[in-house]
């Protein structure tokens, strides 16, 4: 972090507690990682949309929308991929602090990155999940036409194929979307929501 003792951290008298109370429900960052196809924005969307219709505030950060506003700077170099991540690491942390369900959709290749996120909140609050499909089923639904892309050789540094994913340790969750349903991953991670650390319908009343 850089250091700056010209800039004081200013205190607030509204905190996430009582934002919480307002809207009913906890918040928590649920951070999807996979290969491009794997599911991440197909899971975000349905996700988003199931927890909407229960009454909870929702928001989706997904990568590639990201990408044409706060991160249109930002390329495929190993460097900026580090870049885009911390940067959509603290805006997560804005949103959950909000009170949002926060459900981010990035490839995040390194762990070195999402661990360093993960670093940033309490236990039960950054819910990664290993969005899991071999590269060779995400190139066959290939939903873009990028792989058909890369293999013309018109897309260099492409995940999987001459960029490396660094597969999650120890995640939270792992959605096999090549077995799984969509169904199945939505009621897999709206159960795991309830059952776990953060019970987002149970507002918890020592965190700030
Ligand atoms: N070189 C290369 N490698 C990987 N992906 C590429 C590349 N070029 C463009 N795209 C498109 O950008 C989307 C990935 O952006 P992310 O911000 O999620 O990537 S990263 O987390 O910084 O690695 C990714 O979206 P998803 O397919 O939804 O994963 C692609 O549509
Ligand atoms: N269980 C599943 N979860 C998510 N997507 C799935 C699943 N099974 C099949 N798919 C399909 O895989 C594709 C995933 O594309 P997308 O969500 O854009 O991936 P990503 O955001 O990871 O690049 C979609 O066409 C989706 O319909």
């Amino acid at each position: 972090m850089t250091e700056n003792k010209t800039i004081v951290w200013q205190n607030r008298l509204i905190d996430r507690v009582s934002r919480s109370r307002i809207l009913g429900h906890n918040s928590c960052v649920i951070w999807l990682t996979g290969l491009s196809g794997s599911g991440k924005s197909t899971i975000a969307t349905s996700l988003e949309n199931e927890l909407h219709h229960q009454g909870v505030l929702t928001y989706v950060l997904d990568g590639d929308n990201i990408r044409h506003g706060l991160n249109n700077n930002i390329g495929f170099s190993e460097a900026d991929r580090k870049e885009n991540i911390r940067r959509v690491g603290e805006v997560s942390k804005l949103f959950c602090d909000a009170g949002v369900i926060t459900i981010v959709a990035l490839i995040s290749p390194f762990e070195e990155d999402r661990n360093s996120v993960r670093s940033q909140f309490s236990n039960g609050e950054f819910v990664e999940v290993f969005v899991k499909c071999p590269l060779v089923e995400c190139e066959n639904r290939d939903p873009k036409g990028l792989y058909k892309k890369v293999r013309e050789g018109k897309i260099p540094n492409f995940t999987g194929i001459d960029s490396p994913y660094e597969e999650p340790k120890n995640p939270e969750l792992v959605l096999e979307t090549n077995t799984m349903s969509i169904e199945d991953c939505i009621k897999r991670l709206i159960d795991y929501l309830v059952e776990n650390p953060i019970n987002i319908f149970s507002i918890k009343e020592n965190n700030t």
